[in-house]
């Protein structure tokens, strides 16, 4: 039998803070303090009274601080979203180019908590904060799942030290004869939905798991856990705390995602065309990131057959085929049609070889510039979201 202690404080938690209908009517009420000793002028609070929303303004939530903070302005100004903030420690912005949208920086956890509640309707978050903190919650989709920052993995890690020095897997770590129903092995996490779950599909037995919110790489050398489990990008701060990750401990892999409320996609106004568009220049802009422009010159008696040549190598076929227009040059006083000029996209990664290629069949003068965005006739992710929607 397994044997899983549930962390009473993480549990009570969620208790306290049911979901609240979906987008919950604020109102500002004064609370006393009821000990008279700290009775000091009344504190207000936003509670929620329940009622139907009167909203109509699209809020953003992204992240307040910390490690995705920068970068997920930097992604939006990218897609020439920029946020104005007039102060840094002001918590609602805007966005000039997006009318009727309000932008809150909440910590990522409360993100996805108040989308859950209806107080948001679009967020970006990790794939870990949305998974832990929003699992097995239907009203929850996300709309782009891979932004392209924010990697690291959601993975297990022991010491390389004492009794764990030659275990190195998952399976390795479940046959230990160490672990009993009176003894389980203690794993520290913040990730207290997650990694439950996986020890449990894992089938691992006697397993006990305690909480913290960050520095968790010391509980093994204090001697509160046996194992961690933990984010992990570069290792580094694994390493310098003498820990280890083993095979198959990985939970989850995780990178920045634009996440929605169903819930306002499809009730409030305005939530879906401001979703729409901020997908559309996303995936212009990524897509454009990862690829280079391409001009070269090639010698031919025409354009079909240069455009022959082109689609016989494997790197060159571009989005759709490559432009090709022919390069006037005058020689002894007469113009005359030697050379092509060719336009196409290839992957960054794929640079060096496309160049090769071109240059085995001909091509000359090749020049390579960054491209900004790339737009489809209609980003697949659109029409994924509306049919997830059942629009
Ligand atoms: N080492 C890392 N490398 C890359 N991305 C990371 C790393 N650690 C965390 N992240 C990503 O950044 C997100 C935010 O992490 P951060 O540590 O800034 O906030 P947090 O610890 O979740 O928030 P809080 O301050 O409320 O505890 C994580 O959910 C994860 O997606
Ligand atoms: O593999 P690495 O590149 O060393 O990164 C891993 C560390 O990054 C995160 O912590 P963070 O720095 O966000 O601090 P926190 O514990 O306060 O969240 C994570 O909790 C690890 O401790
Ligand atoms: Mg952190």
């Amino acid at each position: 039998m397994a044997a899983f202690v549930e962390i009473q404080g993480f549990f009570q938690i969620r208790r306290q803070h049911p979901p609240l209908a979906g987008g919950a009517r604020l109102r500002q009420v004064a609370v006393r303090a009821s000990n008279s000793a700290a009775a000091v002028a009344p504190a207000p609070v936003v509670v929620s009274d329940g009622a139907a929303s009167e909203r109509t303004v699209v809020r953003l939530g992204l992240p307040s601080k910390g490690r995705m903070a920068e970068e997920t302005l930097n992604l939006l100004k990218n897609c020439q979203l920029t946020v104005r903030q007039v102060n840094p420690r002001q918590y609602v912005a805007d966005i000039p180019q997006l009318s009727n949208l309000e932008v809150w920086f909440q910590r990522p956890k409360d993100i996805v908590r108040k989308l859950h509640a209806g107080d948001l309707d679009l967020g970006i978050v990790g794939l870990d904060t949305f998974s832990e903190y929003g699992q097995e919650n239907e009203d929850l989709i996300i709309v782009h799942n891979e932004l392209k920052y924010g990697d690291c993995r959601l993975s297990i890690a022991i010491p390389m030290y004492g009794i764990f020095e030659n275990i190195n897997s998952l399976q390795d770590l479940a046959q230990m004869p160490h672990w009993t129903e009176e003894r389980p092995i203690r794993v520290a996490t913040g990730f207290t939905c997650l990694g439950p779950r996986f020890m449990k599909e894992k089938g691992m037995k006697h397993v006990s798991f305690s909480t913290a919110d960050g520095a968790l790489e010391a509980a093994p050398a204090m001697g509160i856990s046996d194992a961690i489990l933990d984010l992990v990008s570069s290792g580094t701060t694994l390493r310098e705390n003498n820990l280890k990750e083993i095979d198959g401990g990985v939970v989850l892999e995780s990178q920045a995602v634009l996440v929605a409320s169903k819930k306002s996609l499809i009730q409030r106004s305005g939530v879906l065309d401001i979703t729409h568009e901020i997908l559309e220049r996303l995936e212009a802009h990524l897509r454009a990131a990862v690829q280079f422009t391409v001009t070269a010159n090639m010698r031919g008696s025409n354009a079909e057959q240069v455009a022959e040549k082109i689609h016989s190598q494997p790197s060159l076929s571009g989005l759709q085929g490559p432009t090709i227009s022919p390069v006037y040059c005058k020689r002894d006083g007469k113009v005359s049609i030697d050379y092509y000029a060719i336009i196409i996209c290839v992957p960054q990664k794929a640079l060096y070889k496309s160049v090769q290629q071109l240059r085995s069949i001909g091509g000359s003068g090749v020049l390579v510039s960054p491209l900004t965005y790339i737009f489809e006739e209609e980003t697949p992710r659109w029409r994924d979201l509306l049919s997830e929607l059942g629009l």
